[in-house]
């Protein structure tokens, strides 16, 4: 059993409350991303996970017991960092035997595991040399079988690849999944990278102010963002937001984007406000506005201000009503309108998202 489970924790560094009464619950086998911004207490959550801070209050419970208080040994974790932590000293092979060693394992089941770890991580070339003498990523391979050969239940990972440059993240990425498609063990991710996050996860925690603000699966985070805060955190360029007010009479609900048109939202399954005309925000992705509007039943005027090409797709920056927005397509549409061009764009009620002004929340 590799359930983990967070109750109520708390973790307090001096006068300063950094997780407040948070709770989690990560099923067996589970690729879990803790997602946020700089300092939101995503590395404190995976710290007080593997027993490397002190709680303040609340429990950790690992397959089911009181972990709260175990040393970091004794929760059957293994934990790769994002500054690899290796031993300089000492060889690949070394550096992957060394917790082994320690804990005292027949020299044969220590080959036997770095033989496994090394071919599944492609290590094997490097075993002889020390760490001074391989690439970033062939280091990072070596601290992930680092952790691996201990075979531990539950795999913490705090940036692993944010040292490496873009193409290797991209390769990492992919075997990390690969990887977590193996061995099917319970996995934590730290990360303040979106794509990582959407890519790898089973699981989204999108953290701000030590606060899980959505925890669902990369699809819904993505589709149904809980609240502002996540619709503008996930999705590059970002989630458009339309200032305005939801006014809803006689069966048809519209949204009036301030100084801009009406929108019928009618279809959107959601309490409208009856009578009353409330402050709201409408989001939609730039990828779900369609410069061709066909058929599309809702539509916005656009002003554009820059177009870029990005090789696969292709992005027009410009205004709503005055507000700003952005329009992602396909570059087949060899699109490349000038400055000031006037257009319509075409969108779906499906694809929208509504959220309450005030509180930030989905309506
Ligand atoms: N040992 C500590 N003593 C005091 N404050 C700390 C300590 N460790 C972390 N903090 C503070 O707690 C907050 C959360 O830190 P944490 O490292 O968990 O953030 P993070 O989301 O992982 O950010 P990053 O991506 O930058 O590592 C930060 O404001 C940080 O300054």
């Amino acid at each position: 059993m590799a359930e983990v489970s967070i109750e109520n924790l708390d973790v307090q560094f001096g006068a300063v409350s950094v997780l407040k009464d948070l709770n989690l619950l990560i099923a067996e086998g589970e690729f879990i991303v803790l997602l946020g911004s700089s300092g939101c207490g995503k590395s404190t959550l995976l710290n007080a996970i593997a027993g490397l801070i002190d709680v303040t209050g609340g429990k950790v419970r690992i397959g089911g017991e009181d972990k709260t208080l175990a040393e970091p040994k004794d929760r059957g974790i293994g934990m790769v960092f994002q500054s690899y932590a290796l031993y300089p000293q000492t060889t690949v092979e070394g550096n992957l035997s060394f917790g082994l060693r320690m804990a005292k394992m027949p020299k044969d089941e220590i080959a036997r595991r770095i033989d496994r770890v090394s071919k599944m991580l492609q290590i094997e070339p490097y075993l002889k040399r020390r760490p001074a003498a391989l690439s970033g990523g062939q280091r990072q391979r070596v601290a992930i079988g680092r952790a691996l050969v201990r075979d531990a239940d539950i795999y913490l990972f705090d940036e692993p690849l944010s040292n490496l440059d873009a193409k290797l993240r991209a390769e990492l990425r992919v075997e990390l999944k690969e990887l977590h498609q193996t061995i099917g063990k319970t996995m934590i991710y730290v990360t303040h990278d979106q794509v990582e996050a959407m890519t790898l996860a089973t699981r989204i925690a999108v953290m701000q102010n030590g606060v899980i603000q959505q925890l669902a699966s990369p699809e819904d985070i993505y589709e149904r963002p809980a609240n502002l805060f996540v619709a503008g955190f996930v999705g590059s360029p970002g989630m458009n937001f339309f200032d305005g007010s939801l006014r809803s009479e006689a069966g048809k609900t519209v949204f009036v984007i301030n100084d801009g048109p009406e929108i019928d939202v009618s279809d959107y399954a959601f309490d409208a406000p009856v009578g009353q005309s409330v402050t709201a925000v409408l989001g939609i992705r730039p990828e779900h506005l369609f410069v061709d509007a066909g058929d599309l039943p809702l539509r916005l005027p656009f002003n554009v201000k820059v177009s870029e090409s990005m090789g696969a797709d292709s992005v027009l920056w410009g205004t709503t009503a005055g507000q700003k927005a952005s329009v992602r397509f396909g570059s087949e549409l060899k699109l490349n309108p000038p400055r000031g061009t006037e257009m319509e764009l075409g969108f779906s009620s499906r694809t929208l998202s509504l959220f309450d002004a005030e509180s930030g929340v989905r309506l």
